[in-house]
């Protein structure tokens, strides 16, 4: 693979609570470089959420090295950390209030650094009160801003004023994922388990628009892939249990099954 890997873990060790202590992940050290899908595989409890929780800074770790670029978190500061390495869980919590309350309280974030850009691109308003198609957004081609990436999944904007407790798993799984692939500033995404609650075709669908927001790999001509969509991630981290799933959209694998 490419000389400077854009996330990097080193020697990583995760005990369980005492009194079993007993690990979770021992020793464990990935790459990830910019334009790459790297899937994570393993048998139920191998350990694949515990990393990505790990790589986010919300789980803690008992030793290791975890860099984005040169930088650790604790060298970059937890907060940004957490904006530029974004965790998608694998079913959103419930949330009170609404996705569209939801993204408007991500965006006033400190550590999420606003440009004039995504100020310009921020078309939540096209909402209208009861509305349920809203506007465009514009007519030409450009960044996908989170409401359209979802309706591009057959997500209607209506939905974004509904409560997240009325939504179905893979209605509020496709806005999570959405909002974390579409509002900008995610250099990393971790995806756990994206599209576990999407029938085939909605997943396939997910699956071709988060490969689309890719920057080539180092070494392929960009002219190989297809549009890159504004300022999306740079590179994913993506568990899956689906073999088929993983040979669609993996790059490398890893597998943690012991
Ligand atoms: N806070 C915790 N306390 C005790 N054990 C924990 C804790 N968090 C995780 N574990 C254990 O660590 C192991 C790995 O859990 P993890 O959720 O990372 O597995 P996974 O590979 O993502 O599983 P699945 O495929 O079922 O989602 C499991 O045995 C789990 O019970």
């Amino acid at each position: 693979m490419s000389s400077s890997p854009l996330l990097a873990v080193h020697d990583l060790t995760v005990l369980r609570p005492p009194p079993s202590s007993t690990p979770i992940l021992s020793s464990m050290s990935l790459t990830l470089s910019p334009g790459e899908i790297l899937v994570v595989r393993g048998t139920s409890g191998s350990g694949k959420s515990t990393l990505l929780k790990c790589i986010s800074e919300l789980n803690l770790y008992q030793s290791g090295r975890i860099t984005l670029g040169d930088k650790t978190a604790k060298e970059m500061g937890v907060p940004r950390w957490r904006v530029l390495v974004s965790y998608v869980p694998q079913r959103p919590s419930m949330l009170p209030g609404t996705p569209l309350d939801f993204l408007q309280t991500i965006r006033g974030f400190k550590a999420r650094t606003t440009t004039s850009k995504d100020k310009h691109k921020d078309n939540t308003h096209i909402i209208g009160e009861g509305e349920g198609e809203g506007g465009r957004g514009g007519m030409t081609p450009g960044p996908r801003e989170p409401l359209d990436l979802a309706e591009d999944w057959g997500i209607e904007k209506v939905l974004w004023r509904r409560e997240w407790s009325t939504l179905s798993g893979g209605e509020a799984q496709r806005i999570a994922l959405a909002i974390a692939a579409g509002i900008g500033g995610a250099e990393v995404l971790l995806l756990d388990e994206p599209t576990s609650a999407l029938d085939e075709e909605t997943m396939q669908k997910v699956e071709k628009s988060l490969m689309e927001m890719l920057p080539p790999l180092e070494g392929q001509s960009s002219s190989d892939t297809s549009p890159r969509y504004g300022t999306g991630p740079k590179a994913l981290i993506w568990i899956t249990h689906s073999p088929e799933q993983a040979e669609r959209v993996g790059m490398r694998s890893i597998d943690l099954s012991r």
